[in-house]
């Protein structure tokens, strides 16, 4: 047996916090192979409910959980973490923009950042859940000077995999057909998901769908309008879906990516693909042996350069309104 790794959880007695840590605890996030002991934080009147789901943690008898930690204390749940999921924030209602959560929950990312920055492991992999979760990774990376900004993600996994089953149902394959789904940029509904090299069956999927209109006016809006859809249907923001993407991201970052696919992370932008260094944007990436590396040399036409530059521009204005509140300098 390998010896355990520590994963920070934040927002444990949450909704995606229930659909995370049993398949967490399960191995599904860093494999069978591997222990974990979870450190699980809430704000002090989430506490009571926190330790209802730790008995139920407790009541599976999950051999690769090797302990449990609670804490309303930042600095005590991040201590020596090697994984941190960042998901406790408030989910939107109805009508609302995830951008609308700015002032709500962008002063959750700015203690984080700083607790993370001095009690993580120094090789800590943080995944912002949260939202609005690309500029809430900003607020925590610019709060961590101890850590690198390249160890703070953000989460549109869940995205690429709405696109991928979208295109499944539009060509009748199954999933597992599908490779090189890319999403650029912000988890909003600016988001540019990629078919121009996304491939179906080794086929270009773009060429094989054959109908911009509809890739235009119905694939990109169900993919990035998809939140709310399910705000609207279920009155609640997705979980399950949410919590499975985070487990497939982390896994992802810490098992690789699959020869011959990539898939899709937001992080700081190095200036790759014209988008401005800093914001962090969602990009195609491979991973090996834990390094991410964003997948070079794809050709972006007219039609997708705007798409990218209209989800960098919305960044820029999202890291800009986080400049005004004070929480990123
Ligand atoms: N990036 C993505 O693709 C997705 C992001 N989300 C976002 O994830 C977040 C969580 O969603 P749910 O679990 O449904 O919400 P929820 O309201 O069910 O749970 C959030 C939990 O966070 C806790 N919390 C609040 N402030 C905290 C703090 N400072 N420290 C620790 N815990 C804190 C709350 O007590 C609550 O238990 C929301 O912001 C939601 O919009 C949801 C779905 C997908
Ligand atoms: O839409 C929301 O507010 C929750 C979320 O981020 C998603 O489901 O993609």
């Amino acid at each position: 047996m390998k010896p355990p790794v520590r994963v920070a959880v934040t927002g444990a007695a949450g909704q995606i916090g229930y659909s995370l840590l049993f398949r967490i605890a399960s191995g599904a996030m860093l494999g069978e192979d591997q222990p974990v002991i979870l450190q699980l934080l809430e704000i002090t009147p989430a506490l009571k409910a926190l330790n209802g789901v730790v008995m139920e943690l407790k009541d599976c008898a999950f051999p690769l959980l090797a302990g449990v930690v609670t804490s309303d204390d930042p600095k005590v749940a991040f201590k020596d973490a090697d994984y941190a999921l960042l998901v406790g924030a408030l989910p939107r209602k109805a009508g609302m923009e995830r951008s609308d959560l700015l002032n709500a929950n962008g002063g959750i990312f700015k203690p984080q950042g700083e607790a993370l920055s001095e009690v993580a492991s120094r090789n800590v992999k943080v995944l912002v859940v949260g939202n609005p979760a690309n500029t809430n990774a900003l607020i925590a990376l610019s709060n961590a000077p101890k850590l690198k900004p390249s160890q703070f993600h953000a989460m549109v996994r869940l995205d690429h995999n709405r696109a991928i089953s979208q295109l499944a149902e539009k060509t009748g394959k199954p999933v597992t057909a599908i490779q090189k789904m890319t999403i650029w940029g912000n988890h909003s509904t600016t988001q540019f998901p990629d078919l121009y090299h996304a491939t179906v069956d080794g086929k270009n999927a773009y060429e094989l769908v054959n109908d911009h209109a509809w890739y235009e006016t119905t694939f990109i809006p169900t993919v990035a309008k998809r939140g709310a859809a399910i705000i609207e249907a279920r009155g609640l923001s997705s979980a399950a879906s949410a919590a499975n993407a985070a487990i497939a991201h982390m896994r992802s970052w810490a098992l690789g990516t699959a020869e011959g696919d990539w898939t899709s992370m937001a992080f700081p932008s190095d200036g790759s693909y014209g988008v401005p260094e800093g914001l962090v944007y969602g990009f195609p990436v491979t991973v090996k042996n834990g390094q991410v590396e964003i997948v070079k040399g794809l050709e972006i036409n007219a039609f997708s350069r705007a798409k990218m530059d209209a989800t960098a521009k919305e960044l820029e204005e999202e890291r800009q309104a986080v400049k005004d509140l004070g929480l990123v300098k």
